[in-house]
């Protein structure tokens, strides 16, 4: 992705995060009713099965209009609403999903107070089917409270400790657990008012968010790790490429740039090196701790009267003579031997001296194999070439060398060209390992 999206990205983030974090509280809420018509069994109960005299009985059933005629006994005065989700065998709900529970109870009586239970199955401490063994949670709720819809929290609910005492319960189960209802109770709490209760459900729901505050801000906060992994592992890509563009950018000028310093040491006509490169080979020679000048004669050769031959065969032909000159000499010159063009018609060659007088051998056969056939595609152009020979000897410079080759050069074109001139000076080699 392109960097200056990135804050598009951020920006549109930031919105919605704080979009989500204001809207939250207004998100729609999950609901399970709890009505007749909703799978649900009400069941009225009063201690009159165990031998007291209270009553419970319907004044409407479908809307759930019921009375309790609460009567003092010998038995613990019981009379209420039970509320299943299907006969034996019982099923559960899972109401863990849900945080309330809004009611919405009629009441008229003397009670102050009105106990909703709810029953919770788990096999880990109560028997199948036997809805007394399920976990007893209540909460009270005042009767002045039931005049409109009562929210009831969750979190409100609390376990009966007549029930954790009754079964032995330890202190792991001990804690509410609503994954399992199997009932829910309205009954009136203690202290029991005895005499005519009446009351009517009107509704019953659980009611829990969708999306928890708890499991929206871990989404926010991750969505942002993401956003700020994925921009650093692209910043860090982009680097990696630039770095590469860099990398190839800097071969391909080094390239370039061997390319040119190529060109600036060669001459573009013939192909030898030029006095540049000449001067760069020289270097090497210099530096080479084996075998430096002294090992070295030096040839000045200058085409004959190479202006007569541009004169009669024009200048382009003359390129071509010069050219094919330089192509001759290449094929007898060694490879360790330095080749130039010195300037127009003149070349020098810097030859390893193998013994004494090798140095004339190579003039010579170079001379002869010029004079030996033509020049150009047809063969019309007949050149020579006149050569000075200077063989160094130790404490010789460069120049030293060039101006005894020159001047056997000129000697050789005053003789009357097409020869060598060989300097007289006996030519010693000195400290240049045999055959190098
Ligand atoms: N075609 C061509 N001619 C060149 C080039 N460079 C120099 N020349 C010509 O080479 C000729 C050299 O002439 P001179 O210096 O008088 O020497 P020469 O005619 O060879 O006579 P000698 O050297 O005395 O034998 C000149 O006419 C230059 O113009 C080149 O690159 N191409």
């Amino acid at each position: 992705m392109k960097p200056q999206y990135y804050n598009i990205v951020r920006i549109t983030a930031f919105i919605l995060t704080i979009i989500l974090i204001f809207a939250q509280k207004h998100f729609p809420q999950k609901t399970l009713d709890i009505d007749p018509t909703n799978n649900v069994l009400y069941t009225l109960y009063s201690d009159s099965g165990s031998g007291g005299k209270s009553e419970a009985s319907w004044i409407d059933e479908k809307s759930g209009h019921w009375k309790c005629h609460l009567i003092k006994s010998e038995v613990y005065p019981i009379c209420g609403l039970s509320i299943s989700f299907s006969q034996v065998p019982y099923e559960t709900i899972d109401a863990e999903k849900y945080n309330a529970m809004q009611l919405e109870l009629e009441y008229k009586g003397a009670a102050k107070k009105i106990r909703i239970s709810l029953r919770n199955y788990n096999a880990l401490y109560s028997e199948k089917n036997v809805i007394e063994t399920a976990k007893f949670h209540s909460v009270n709720v005042l009767t002045t409270e039931l005049t409109s819809e009562t929210t009831i929290s969750m979190h409100e609910f609390s376990v009966a400790d007549w029930w954790k005492d009754k079964y032995d319960i330890p202190r792991s189960l001990s804690t509410p657990e609503f994954s399992g209802l199997v009932s829910i109770g309205i009954e009136q709490a203690v202290p029991e008012v005895f005499g005519e209760h009446e009351y009517k459900l009107v509704s019953m729901r659980f009611t829990g968010d969708w999306l928890s505050a708890e499991t929206l801000y871990i989404s926010i906060i991750i969505g942002w790790l993401f956003i700020l992994a994925f921009e650093a592992i692209s910043w860090l890509l982009r680097q990696r490429d630039r770095s590469r563009e860099n990398i190839n950018r800097l071969s391909a000028l080094e390239v370039e740039s061997e390319k040119y310093k190529e060109l600036s040491s060669t001459d573009s006509l013939t192909g030898v090196a030029n006095r540049s490169g000449f001067s760069k080979k020289m270097e090497l020679i210099s530096n080479d701790k084996y075998c430096q000048l002294h090992c070295y004669a030096l040839l000045v050769l200058d085409l004959d009267h190479f202006k007569h031959i541009n004169d009669e065969h024009g200048h382009f032909m003359g390129d071509v003579v010069l050219k094919e000159f330089a192509e001759r000499v290449a094929t007898i010159i060694r490879a360790e031997d330095v080749f130039a063009r010195w300037g127009g018609e003149e070349f020098i060659i810097l030859a390893r001296m193998q013994s004494q007088g090798s140095e004339y051998i190579l003039a010579e056969k170079i001379r002869a194999k010029v004079e030996e056939s033509n020049f150009g595609a047809d063969k019309s152009i007949v050149a020579t070439v006149s050569i000075g020979v200077a063989a160094s000897k130790v404490g010789d410079t460069f120049d030293d060398l060039f101006k005894q080759a020159d001047e056997n050069l000129y000697t050789a074109k005053r003789n009357g060209r097409n020869q060598v001139v060989y300097n007289s000076r006996p030519a010693k080699v000195i400290g240049c390992p045999e055959g190098q």
